[in-house]
């Protein structure tokens, strides 16, 4: 059909990463009609890459009703940008433009809802545990379409905040970029949001201890940069809920001792701002943690609308994986670091220099459609192997 080949045309091109510099820049004095121009393009070869890997999405996945609505609202989207292909850049249609994009953000609000309840309904029906290259899979896809998804609101955003309705209601900000950015005003808003659910549930929280480190500026003022403070209150409440959580349940014995406090680092080097979590939480075993980071094990069945504000500052159970992507998504990190018994270290890290901080972005070609079909490799450690090689057997004979 004309959308297979419009798709298999946008899918060649390779989406092109934006640093947050070239962002800050454009936004400084944009231009609509520029934008216009780069964005026509750019979202139909995002939307292409990302659409041809949910087509290589193994048929009993495929063919769910939650996947197949987050692929039709794909589809449709594709084809709402493709009318302004051949456009003039026109006030008319730059104006049909930005309608058009706040159109497809309203529309796609829902992929990580659905998305969840697409991996429940196949772990529900996958009778017994999912084998391992079924979960590294949907591991694989996951990460990936979150991150397109991250991407393209991104340029979105930009858009249709740098030309909407508002766009002198802005102040310092550009689009949704902060040029000065103070991380510990962010940490703090963060903090005060995560432990109000937390008395609300608990009728206790942990005090917070902030220690700014910036061996590099002589005045020692709070330390700022060029960011997305959405993204980085996303990945502090996350963070946050979780440390709580943990301090409280771990230390629920004896109420009247005070708990003790979570204690936030923000240091500033040469190429990285890290912003380290540390609580008392009695920690994790080693052998939970990187589960923490999994979507099949992290998707919880979703806790109907009134358990949402009862259940222990449970949120999607998606927060870690996403919060690690937007931190991925300007080329930073989450780190987790447990100490079972004692408790966790969370760290996130920043890029400190904004001409480093360019966007991380899945790429459809030949090597992430092998990964799709690959089987998986045996194993070469011997915590890998489940069928011992004949030699052993003869050893037995
Ligand atoms: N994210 C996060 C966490 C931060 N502290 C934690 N303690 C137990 C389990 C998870 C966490």
């Amino acid at each position: 059909s004309n959308i297979t080949r419009m798709l298999d045309m946008y899918s060649q091109f390779n989406p092109s990463p934006l640093s947050i510099k070239q962002f800050m820049d454009f936004g400084q004095n944009a231009c609509e009609k520029k934008s216009y121009i780069f964005l026509r393009k750019e979202l139909p070869v995002r939307l292409a890459n990302i659409m041809k890997e949910i087509a290589l999405l193994p048929d009993h996945l495929l063919n769910t009703r939650s996947v197949s609505q987050v692929s039709s609202w794909y589809v449709q989207s594709f084809e709402e940008v493709l009318e302004f292909e051949k456009a003039e850049p026109t006030h008319g249609n730059l104006e049909k433009f930005c309608s058009t994009l706040v159109h497809i953000r309203n529309r796609h609000s829902d992929v990580v809802q659905t998305m969840a309840q697409g991996v429940i309904e196949m772990k529900e029906h996958q009778s017994g545990s999912v084998d391992c290259g079924m979960e590294s899979s949907i591991q694989y896809f996951l990460d990936r379409l979150y991150m397109s998804r991250i991407s393209i609101r991104m340029l979105i955003n930009q858009h249709t905040i740098l030309f909407g309705q508002f766009p002198n209601e802005q102040g310092r900000h550009i689009g949704c970029l902060d040029p000065a950015c103070q991380i510990s005003s962010v940490v703090r808003d963060a903090y005060e949001n995560a432990r109000f659910l937390c008395d609300q549930y608990y009728l206790i929280s942990p005090e917070l201890e902030i220690i700014e480190h910036n061996p590099l500026d002589k005045g020692n003022n709070p330390i700022r940069t060029v960011y997305v403070p959405s993204h980085l209150y996303h990945m502090l409440f996350e963070l946050f809920k979780n440390s709580m959580r943990a301090v409280v349940e771990n230390n629920d014995q004896d109420k009247c001792e005070k708990l003790p406090p979570i204690k936030v680092l923000i240091a500033e080097g040469k190429e990285d701002i890290c912003v380290k979590i540390s609580d008392q939480g009695g920690g994790i075993p080693r052998s939970q943690s990187d589960q923490l980071f999994k979507y099949m094990y992290s998707t919880a069945p979703q806790p109907s609308k009134s358990d949402l504000h009862t259940v222990p500052l449970a949120g999607y159970g998606y927060g870690l994986p996403l919060s690690r992507l937007y931190a991925r998504y300007f080329h930073g990190d989450i780190v987790l670091l447990t100490c079972e018994g004692y408790g966790t270290d969370a760290i996130i890290y920043l890029k400190a220099l904004s001409d480093e901080a360019n966007e991380l972005l899945p790429i459809f070609n030949k090597t992430s459609s092998k990964f799709y079909r690959a089987t998986v490799p045996t194993g070469d450690w011997s915590n890998q192997v489940k069928h011992p090689k004949k030699k052993q057997k003869e050893l037995d004979a």
